[in-house]
Formats: structure tokens, sequence, C-alpha cells
């Protein structure tokens, strides 16, 4: 048995460290091949609750590795780089391929993918990436996979008790239900620049908080309000160290998923005629927060508001 994971990022990593638990065979596709030639040499280094564990993988450049066959393809790039290993993907010689991005823009491209079996994996995990070669894993919650085409519940497998794993029947509500808690949890975060957890420490933050999660829920919210709510409090709670995805890509002067995740929400609202003021604001900052930072060419978050402060 054979995995593949393309993007050794954060999430990539995670999900590559657990996989070796289970001892079975870990290949990482990477975009550098300065990364895959550390992977191979160092091997990965996962951080769990203090303690250092290591693990030997083999590691490769996705140039490289085409056409190698792997029994299951992880694939953990960010939304707006799929585009990117589309023709990859296309040829990716395996059976099961499951996509683990936050948001849901990319769903109509992974259905016409040919492999046999296609699903999704909604990770509500903390994983934060030291370096080349090192995660840490700063939040354990869940990770819930549901099958898009063909069946992956057979990847139910690689639950572990630090990293449990859950099969779900329906793909859809899993997503959505994710897409709830990013579009709440993500944009709040890299705006006050705070860690999940301050999201229910500060009493302000958590009145928006809440005001936006209104809004997204009158958007796709479907079951009950009050338990939706209960539920990305305590996503928030289970993840309180981590520096949400979004707010680690404004701190390094990086590209976000915002519209893989509020996009989506303002284009479904516009579909239904619904108002979202809250939401539309929190968009427009996030883009703005980006736009600034693709004019001062890769600067920081601190120069970003240094400069708004002039
Ligand atoms: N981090 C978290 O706590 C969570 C993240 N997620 C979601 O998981 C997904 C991945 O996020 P995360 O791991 O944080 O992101 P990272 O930026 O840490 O990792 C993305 C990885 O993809 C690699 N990559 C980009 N393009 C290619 C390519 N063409 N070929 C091979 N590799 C490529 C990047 O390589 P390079 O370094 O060279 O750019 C990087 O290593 C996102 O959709 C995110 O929203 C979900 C839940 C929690
Ligand atoms: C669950 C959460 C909010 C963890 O930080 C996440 O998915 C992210 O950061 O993108």
């Amino acid at each position: 048995m054979r995995i593949g994971i393309i993007g050794a990022g954060a999430i990539g990593m995670l999900v590559g460290a657990y996989v070796k638990e289970k001892d079975i065979e870990v290949t990482f596709y990477t975009r550098r091949e300065q990364q895959a030639k550390a992977l191979r040499q160092k091997g990965l280094t996962c951080i769990k609750k203090k303690k250092i564990h290591h693990y030997s993988v083999d590691a490769v450049s996705l140039e490289e590795g085409l056409g190698q066959f792997v029994d299951i393809l992880f694939v953990a790039v960010k939304q707006y780089h799929l585009s990117n290993i589309q023709e990859y993907l296309l040829k990716a010689r395996c059976e099961t391929i499951v996509f683990l991005q936050n948001g849901m823009g990319h769903v109509s491209f992974i259905e016409s993918l040919p492999q046999t079996n296609i699903g999704v994996g909604i990770v509500e995990h903390g994983a934060l990436k030291h370096d080349d070669t090192t995660v840490e894993h700063t939040g354990i919650g869940m990770m819930k996979l549901g099958t898009i085409k063909g069946d992956i519940s057979s990847l139910a497998y690689y639950t572990h008790e630090s990293f449990p794993v859950v099969y779900e029947d329906s793909w859809k509500e899993i997503m959505g239900k994710k897409l709830m808690v990013n579009a709440v949890i993500n944009p709040l975060t890299a705006l006050y620049n705070i860690e999940n957890g301050g999201l229910l420490l500060n009493v302000d933050y958590h009145v928006v908080m809440k005001q936006l999660f209104n809004e997204v829920f009158d958007v796709i919210g479907s079951g009950e309000r009050e338990e939706e709510w209960r539920h990305i409090c305590m996503i928030c709670e289970q993840t309180k160290r981590n520096r949400s995805s979004m707010l680690r890509d404004i701190d390094n002067g990086r590209q976000t998923e915002i519209d893989a995740i509020l996009g989506y929400i303002v284009n479904e609202a516009g579909n239904k005629n619904i108002s979202i003021p809250v939401t539309m604001c929190m968009y427009h900052s996030i883009k703005g927060l980006e736009r600034q930072m693709n004019v001062h060419s890769d600067v920081k978050r601190k120069e970003v508001f240094q400069d708004a402060n002039k």
C-alpha cells in the first residue's frame, strides 16, 4: 500500500504523519525539488502535544512523480492552486483521490476527474508548518470524509486517537458545515490578527462573529441555527491556539482562500437575493489586504499595517 500526498504544507504533512502511524508508505509530491530533497534526507517531523515524532518518507517533485502509481492520493494544495496541478490530476495513476481544500468552489472541477473514487476530506484539525520538513499539530479536531464519486468509505481506517477520521454519507452536508466554520473564523481572525480562541475571549469580537454567522447561516445554513453556532464555537475552542490558515496567509503576504470561502457565500447570496452587509464588509476587507500586499510585493503583515497607518 502506498499513499501519495500532493503538497507538503501544514495539512499535507499532518496527514502524512498520521498515515505513517499506520506503517504505510508515504510519498510527497512537492512543488519545489529543494523541499523534496529535504524530506528525503531529514524525514518528516511532527510535533504532537510537545513531543517530537520522526517518520521516514519518500518525496519527489510533482513533475518528477508524474506517472508513479499510488493507491490513494491526497491533494493538500490551496484551493487556488488546484488549477496549476489540473494536468497532473487528469493523468494521476490511482484509484482514489481525496481533496482536502477549504471552500466549495472546486467541486465541479473534481467531479470531472476520471479516477474511480473521488472524495473530500474536511479537516477540522489545527496544523502549523514550522519549516519544509516539520509540522505541529496545534489543535485536535476531526477529519470528515465524504464520497463525491465511487466510494471512499474504507479510508475511515486511517483514524487515530489523536487524529480521528470519520466517514459521513453526505459530502454536501460536511462541506457546507466546514464552509460555515471557515466563513466565520478565518476572515475575522485574519482581520483582528488573533488566534481562533480569541473570538471566544473578546466579547466585542464575539458579537461581530455572531452577526457574521447569522448572515452566513441565512445563505447556506441547514438544520438548527443554534446547533451550528455551538459547533463553530466548539471548533474555535478546540483550535484555540491555532492561527487560522487565512491569518497565516496574510501574515506571510500570500494570497488567501477568501474567494473560495466568502466569495462563494457572496455569490449564493446574490442568487438568493439575500442582503449580507457584514459579510460584504469582511470579504472586501480581506480582498483589500490582499490588494495592498500585492502592491507592495510580498510584504509581511506588519509592513502592510505600518503602511496603512501613514
Ligand atoms: N493549516 C490548517 O490548519 C488548515 C488548512 N486547511 C486547508 O487545507 C488546504 C491546505 O492548507 P495548508 O496546508 O495550510 O497550506 P500550505 O500553504 O501550508 O500548504 C500548501 C502546500 O501546497 C504546495 N503546493 C502549491 N502548489 C503546488 C504544486 N503545483 N505542486 C505541489 N505542491 C504544491 C505548497 O508548496 P510551496 O511551499 O512550495 O508553495 C505548500 O507546501 C487549504 O485549502 C486550507 O484551507 C484546512 C484546515 C486547517
Ligand atoms: C478549522 C480552522 C478554522 C482551523 O484553524 C481551519 O480550517 C483553517 O484555519 O482554515
